[in-house]
C-alpha cells in the first residue's frame, strides 16, 4: 500500500465497510489479544518507507501507506484460526495496559493485555539475565540505592535478595548473604523507605517487610516452646447462640471442628511461644500504642478496657511505630499459618488490637469467661502476644478450660515476648483473670483460615486435565494460588516512565527478545467525553506508541485498538470509527508541522522531534 490510498484502505477496513471478518473482531475487541486483528503497522512494503517517516523523500507520509490491518493478534494467533508468526526480535507489539496494572502488577489483568502478560511473566520472572544487568557491585552494606534498583528490578523478592548478595564483592559477600536472610536488617531497609515516603521503592519495602515477617516467624516458630497440646477439637452439639461465663460452660459439646465458612484442618490445640519479638520491639510496640492511647484511646466503662485498632494507629501515623505494628501482625498471621498447616495466603485476620488493662478498684477487669469461636463464627484462629509481666498475684492471667473435667486445664502466665497460638473453638473456652495491680499491654489477633480458591478444583485441573481449557485453568490458578501472580511489577523504567494514562514506554523482555510497548489508553468510563475529546486522546496515545518504536530503531510495529477493550465504555460500537479518525489526526498533524518538525511558521514543533528517526521498514 501507499500514500493515501493506504490510510483509506485502513479507514474502510476498521471502520467495517469492507472486510466483515476484520469489522466483527475490531468491533468486538474485549475478547482477549489472541482473538484480535492487529492494526498493523509496518514498514512500507516498497522498502523505501520507513514506519514513520519516507526515507526517500520528505513528503510528510508519517502513517500513510504504511497501515495494514491484519486478521490476527500482535501475539501472532486468532481464535478464528488465522495465524502469523510471533513476533520475532525486530517486531515490537503493543500492549494495551491499564494504569493499575502498571503501576501495580500484571497479576489478574483481563483481555488483550492479560493474554500478554501470560507470554511476558514466563518470559520475564526470575529472569536472572535481566538481574545481572542492572546489578552494580555494592561495597556497603547498607540499603542503599543499589540494594534498591536491585530490588525494584528483579522479582520475587528472594532472588533479588540473593543476586544482590551474590553481587557483592568478595570480602563481604558472606556477610551480604547473611543480612539478606536477616529479619531485623531487611526490616530496617523497609523502615527506611516507608519512613522516607520514597514511592519508588514503596511497593518494594512493603515486600520486604512481608519478608523480614516471613523469616522473623521461622525463627520463633523454631525457638523455645514452654506449652504444647494437641486437643480433640469441640463445638456445640446443638446449635448454640453466642453465650459466655457460665453459660458456655454449661454448653453441651461434641468433637469436631466447626471452623464456618472455612477451611481448618481437623486439628486442635495450643501452643505458646517465647521468643515472639525482641526487647527493643517490645518497647518500641508499648510505646506507640501508650502515645495512642493517651491522644485516642477511649475506655470501655463496663470492662475498663481500651483496645487500639490498627485503623487508630494508621490514623495517627506515629510512622515507625505504626509500621513496627504492621510488622507484628505480619508475624503472627504468619505463625498462625504454621501453626494451623496452611499456606501464608489462606490466613486473613478477621479483628486485632493491641489490648491495654489497668487495675482499677472502682471498676476492675472482668475477666470475662468466652471462646472466641462462640463469639464470631469467623474466628477460626486465635493468637495472643503478651508486651507486659504478668503473674498469680497480679492477676491478668490467661487460664484455658476443660470441658470433661470442667476445670481450669492451664494457666499461662503473661511475659513480655510470650505468644500463645490456639484453636479459636470450644476446646479453647478460656479467660483472663482480673488485673489486680499494674498495667497490662496485650495483643490479640483473630484470623479466619481459609482456601482463597477452590483447590480440589484446581489440583484435578492440573492433574488430570480433560482439555486444553482446563490445563489453561490450571495455570492460572496455581499462579494464582502460589501467589506468584501478584508477586511481579513491571520493570522500574516502565513503572517510571507510565505515570499517567496515554503514556507509553518500550521495555524489551526475555534477553531483549521479547520487544513490548505498554501504552495506557484513556478510559472512557472515567468521565464524560465528547467525541472530539475522545479522539484527541487516542491520537496522543498513538503518538507516544510511534515516539518509543522511533526509538527502538525496529522496523515492525504490531498495533492493536488502543482502548479497545474494556477501556472502550460507551464508545465501544464506534470504537473503530474513533481508532481511524485518531490515526488520520495523527497524520494531519504531521502534516501540518512536517515531518522533521519545523512548524508551518518554521519554528521546530518539540513535540514532533523524537518523530524523526530512521527505521526502515521491509514490511511483514
Ligand atoms: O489479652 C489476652 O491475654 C487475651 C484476650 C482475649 O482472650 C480476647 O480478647 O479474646
Ligand atoms: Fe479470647
Amino acid at each position: 500500500m501507499a500514500s493515501m490510498n493506504g490510510l483509506r484502505a485502513f479507514r474502510r477496513c476498521i471502520v467495517g465497510q469492507r472486510g466483515l471478518r476484520v469489522r466483527a473482531a475490531v468491533a468486538a475487541p474485549a475478547i482477549g489479544c489472541l482473538a484480535l486483528p492487529s492494526v498493523f503497522l509496518a514498514g512500507g512494503a516498497s522498502g523505501r518507507c520507513s514506519p514513520v517517516r519516507c526515507a526517500s523523500s520528505n513528503e510528510p507520509g508519517v502513517v500513510r501507506g504504511i497501515l495494514r490491518v491484519v486478521p490476527y493478534g500482535v501475539l501472532g494467533s486468532s481464535s478464528a484460526g488465522a495465524k502469523a508468526p510471533a513476533p520475532d526480535a525486530t517486531t515490537a507489539f503493543v500492549d494495551p495496559a491499564g494504569m493499575h496494572h502498571i503501576q501495580g502488577s500484571p497479576g489478574n489483568a483481563g483481555g488483550a493485555a492479560g493474554v500478554i502478560y501470560k507470554l511476558w511473566r514466563r518470559l520475564s520472572i526470575n529472569d536472572v539475565a535481566l538481574a545481572c544487568q542492572i546489578l552494580l557491585l555494592p561495597h556497603k552494606l547498607e540499603c542503599d540505592d543499589q540494594f534498591w534498583q536491585v530490588l525494584d528490578a528483579i522479582h520475587p523478592l528472594s532472588l533479588a535478595l540473593s543476586s544482590w548478595a551474590s553481587s557483592c564483592e568478595e570480602e563481604v559477600r558472606e556477610e551480604c548473604q547473611e543480612k539478606s536472610q536477616e529479619a531485623a536488617f531487611l526490616f530496617a531497609c523497609a523502615k527506611a523507605a516507608l519512613a522516607l515516603k520514597i514511592p519508588l521503592h514503596q511497593r518494594s519495602a512493603l515486600l520486604l517487610l512481608r519478608q523480614a515477617a516471613g523469616l522473623a516467624a521461622d525463627s520463633t516458630w523454631t525457638g523455645h516452646r514452654s506449652h504444647e497440646e494437641v486437643l480433640p477439637c469441640l463445638h456445640p452439639a446443638t446449635e448454640a447462640s453466642r453465650s459466655i461465663d457460665q453459660d458456655l460452660l454449661d454448653t453441651e459439646l461434641k468433637q469436631g471442628r466447626q471452623c464456618r465458612g472455612g477451611s481448618c484442618r481437623e486439628q486442635c490445640g495450643l501452643l505458646v511461644l517465647d521468643d515472639g519479638l525482641h526487647d527493643s520491639e517490645i518497647s518500641d510496640l508499648v510505646r506507640h500504642a501508650e502515645i495512642i492511647k493517651d491522644l485516642h484511646g477511649t475506655r470501655d466503662p463496663d470492662t475498663n478496657k481500651l483496645d487500639i485498632h490498627l485503623h487508630l494507629s494508621a490514623h495517627h501515623r506515629q510512622g515507625e511505630g505504626h509500621l513496627l505494628f504492621l510488622y507484628v501482625l505480619e508475624k503472627l498471621r504468619r505463625l498462625i499459618a504454621l501453626a494451623a498447616n496452611v499456606p501464608p495466603s489462606w490466613v486473613s485476620f478477621a479483628s486485632h488490637f493491641l489490648s491495654h488493662l489497668f487495675s482499677d478498684e472502682s471498676a476492675p477487669s472482668k475477666g470475662t469467661i468466652h471462646c472466641d469461636e462462640s463469639s464470631f463464627d469467623r474466628f477460626h484462629y486465635s493468637a495472643v502476644l503478651w508486651l507486659t509481666a504478668q503473674n498469680s498475684t497480679t492477676g491478668g492471667e490467661v487460664q484455658f478450660y476443660d470441658s470433661e473435667k470442667r476445670d481450669w486445664r492451664v494457666t499461662v502466665q503473661p511475659i513480655p515476648g510470650r505468644l500463645a497460638i490456639f484453636t479459636s473453638g470450644w476446646e479453647n473456652i478460656h479467660r483472663v483473670t482480673p488485673l489486680l495491680v499494674g498495667e497490662r499491654w496485650s495483643l490479640p489477633v483473630f484470623a479466619s483460615v481459609k482456601a482463597p480458591l477452590n483447590t480440589t478444583r484446581i489440583s484435578k485441573a492440573c492433574l488430570w486435565p480433560a482439555s486444553s481449557k482446563q490445563w489453561e485453568y490450571c495455570q492460572d490458578r496455581l499462579d494464582q494460588w502460589l501467589g506468584i501472580s501478584d508477586a511481579p511489577t513491571f520493570p522500574a523504567p516502565v513503572v517510571q516512565a507510565i505515570t499517567a494514562p496515554l503514556k507509553a514506554k518500550f521495555h524489551a523482555y526475555g534477553d531483549g527478545q521479547k520487544k513490548c510497548i505498554h501504552v495506557v489508553g484513556p478510559d472512557f468510563r472515567k468521565r464524560d467525553y465528547t467525541r472530539e475529546e475522545a479522539v484527541a486522546e487516542l491520537a496522543e496515545a498513538y503518538f507516544n506508541v510511534l515516539v518509543e518504536f522511533c526509538g527502538t530503531g525496529l522496523t515492525k510495529l504490531r498495533l492493536l485498538p488502543v482502548s479497545g477493550g474494556i477501556f472502550s465504555g460507551p464508545f465501544k460500537a464506534e470504537l473503530p470509527a474513533l481508532t481511524a479518525d485518531a490515526l488520520e489526526g495523527f497524520h494531519r498533524d504531521v502534516h501540518l508541522y512536517g515531518i522533521r518538525g519545523e512548524g508551518i511558521r518554521g519554528s521546530p514543533s518539540p513535540a514532533l522531534r523524537p518523530l524523526i528517526c530512521r527505521n526502515q521498514g521491509r514490511g511483514d
